[in-house]
C-alpha cells in the first residue's frame, strides 16, 4: 500500500473533508493491499443513539455532581454553571485557561470545527472537550484549584465501599502466584479480572440509572476472547516483557489493574511495566497520576493481609523501577489512535505489549466510528504500531471482531447490550510488530 498517496479522508457524514493529518496508514483492507477510509464517527446528533442520550442527560447530571461533591470559590461555580448552560445547543470555542500546557493543542482541535454544537460534533470530541472546560473552570492545571480533583469524592468512594471485591481480587494474585512463572490459566484469570473491573465506574455516577448488573461476568459474556494468545505473547518474552499499561478508571478497577501488573512482575513473566495515566481528571472516575499512589497506599494500609502483601509488592515494584507512571496529555485529547504522536507510538514499539483499558481507550483506538461491528479486527488496528490489547467492556456503540451470532446471543440478553457493560472484549491485535501469539 502507497501510504504516501492517502492525502484526504472524509471525516463528517456532511461529506466535509479535510486534509489527512495522520502520521499513520489508514486501516487496511483484509488482503492489507488497499486502504479504507474509517467510517463517519458517533454524534450525539442521532437523536437514538446512546451517544446522544449522554450528551443531552449526562454530561449536565455530571456538572450537577461535581457542584454537588464540592465547595467551590464562586468564580469556578459561575463558570461550571454557564457550561451547565451551554450544553447541547452552544457552538464548542476555545479553552479559556491561560498557561495550561495543552492550550495551544485544544486551540487547533477547535480551529478545525465549524461553529458546530456538542450534538453536531463527534461524540468523543464532545466529551473530552466536557472534561477539559470541567478542568479549566475550576483551574485544576493552573489555578485557583491546582491539582484539586473535582472528582475526587467519588474517586475515594470507589475505594472504600468496595473492600469486600479489593480483598476478593488482591487473593487472585495470591493463587496466580502459586506456580511461576505465572501458567497461561492464572494469566487469564487476571486478565479477566482486569477486564471486568471495566465495570465498575458505572457504580459511580448513576446518571443514567439503568441496570448495570453484577460487576463479575462469566467467559460466555466474552465477545472477543484472547487471553490465550495474549498469554503465549507475554510468555514468549518472559522473564523480560516490557509492558505499557494504557490505565483507565481510579478505584476497583485500578487495583484489577494493578493485580495484573504485580501478577506479571512478581510471577516471572515481566521485568518492566510503564503505566499511563490521565494529565488531569476526565470521564469522572480516570486515574491521574496521583490515584496510582493513593491505591498502592489504600491497599498498604488495608487490614486485610492479601491487600496488604498485594500493596507491599508493589511498592517494591515502584521502589526498584519494575513499575513506572507517567502521564501524557495525549490521552485527554479528542484525537483517535491513529493520529497519535510519534512520542507515543515509539513508546508502543519500545515495549512488548501495550495493554489499552477501559472503553474510552477502546472508542479511541476505533476513532469512535461506526464500524460494522463484523469488521476483522486486524483490519480496523491494522494501523497500530505494535501488538496492542484491548481490554473493555461494551459501554457505547463502537465495536469490531464481532459475529453475527454474537450479536444474536447479545441481543437475546436485554435491549442495551451494546452500552450496559456486561459484554467484554480481551482483544489483541498483533499484526503491528513481531509476535508469534
Ligand atoms: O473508559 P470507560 O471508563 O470504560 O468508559 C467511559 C464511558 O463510560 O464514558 C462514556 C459515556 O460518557 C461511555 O460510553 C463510556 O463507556
Amino acid at each position: 500500500m502507497d501510504h504516501a498517496r492517502i492525502s484526504r479522508v472524509v471525516l463528517s457524514r456532511r461529506s466535509q473533508t479535510i486534509q489527512n493529518p495522520l502520521r499513520f496508514p489508514l486501516p487496511v483492507s483484509a488482503d492489507g493491499r488497499s486502504s479504507i477510509a474509517p467510517p463517519a464517527p458517533l454524534r450525539g446528533i442521532d437523536n437514538s443513539s446512546f451517544a446522544h442520550f449522554s450528551i443531552v442527560k449526562r454530561l449536565p447530571e455530571i456538572l450537577r455532581r461535581v457542584l454537588h461533591d464540592n465547595t467551590f470559590p464562586p468564580g469556578v461555580e459561575e463558570s461550571l454553571m454557564r457550561l451547565h448552560a451551554e450544553i447541547p445547543g452552544t457552538p464548542l470555542h476555545p479553552i479559556d485557561e491561560k498557561g495550561a500546557p495543552d492550550l495551544d493543542a485544544w486551540a487547533a482541535h477547535i480551529d478545525n470545527l465549524d461553529g458546530e454544537n456538542w450534538l453536531e460534533v463527534p461524540w468523543f470530541f464532545a466529551e473530552t472537550y466536557f472534561y477539559r472546560r470541567i478542568v479549566a473552570a475550576t483551574g485544576y492545571l493552573t489555578k485557583p484549584l491546582h491539582h484539586v480533583d473535582p472528582f475526587s469524592y467519588q474517586k475515594s468512594a470507589g475505594l472504600r465501599t468496595n473492600r469486600a471485591s479489593i480483598r476478593r481480587f488482591a487473593r487472585v494474585v495470591e493463587d496466580a502466584l502459586r506456580e511461576r512463572p505465572l501458567t497461561q490459566e492464572a494469566m487469564g484469570a487476571l486478565l479477566a479480572q482486569s477486564l471486568w473491573g471495566n465495570r465498575a465506574d458505572l457504580s459511580l455516577w448513576a446518571a443514567d440509572d439503568d441496570d448495570r448488573g453484577p460487576l463479575d461476568q462469566s467467559d460466555d459474556h466474552l465477545f472477543v476472547d484472547d487471553r490465550d494468545r495474549t498469554a503465549r505473547l507475554l510468555r514468549n518474552h518472559a522473564p523480560d516483557a516490557r509492558l505499557l499499561f494504557v490505565a483507565d478508571n481510579a478505584g476497583l478497577e485500578l487495583v484489577g489493574d494493578l493485580c495484573l501488573i504485580d501478577g506479571l512482575l512478581t510471577g516471572g513473566i515481566a521485568s518492566q511495566v510503564r503505566i499511563h495515566v490521565k494529565s488531569h481528571p476526565t470521564f469522572v472516575s480516570d486515574a491521574v497520576h496521583a490515584d496510582v499512589g493513593a491505591t498502592i497506599t489504600f491497599l498498604r494500609d488495608s487490614i486485610n493481609r492479601h491487600a496488604q502483601k498485594l500493596g507491599g509488592r508493589l511498592q517494591e515494584h515502584v521502589d526498584a523501577g519494575r513499575i513506572a507512571v507517567e502521564d501524557d496529555f495525549y490521552w485527554t485529547s479528542p484525537l483517535p489512535l491513529w493520529e497519535m504522536p510519534a512520542r507515543i507510538s515509539e513508546m508502543m514499539r519500545e515495549h512488548d505489549l501495550t495493554i489499552l483499558k477501559g472503553d474510552a481507550n477502546y472508542r479511541r483506538m476505533l476513532g469512535d466510528r461506526h464500524w460494522p461491528y463484523t469488521t476483522p479486527t486486524e483490519v480496523a488496528t491494522s494501523y497500530l504500531p505494535a501488538p496492542t490489547l484491548a481490554l473493555r467492556t461494551m459501554k457505547a456503540e463502537v465495536a469490531v471482531g464481532l459475529s453475527q451470532n454474537d450479536m444474536n446471543r447479545a441481543a437475546l440478553s436485554g435491549q442495551n447490550w451494546a452500552t450496559s457493560g456486561e459484554w467484554g472484549f480481551v482483544q489483541l491485535s498483533s499484526r503491528g510488530g513481531s509476535s508469534s501469539a
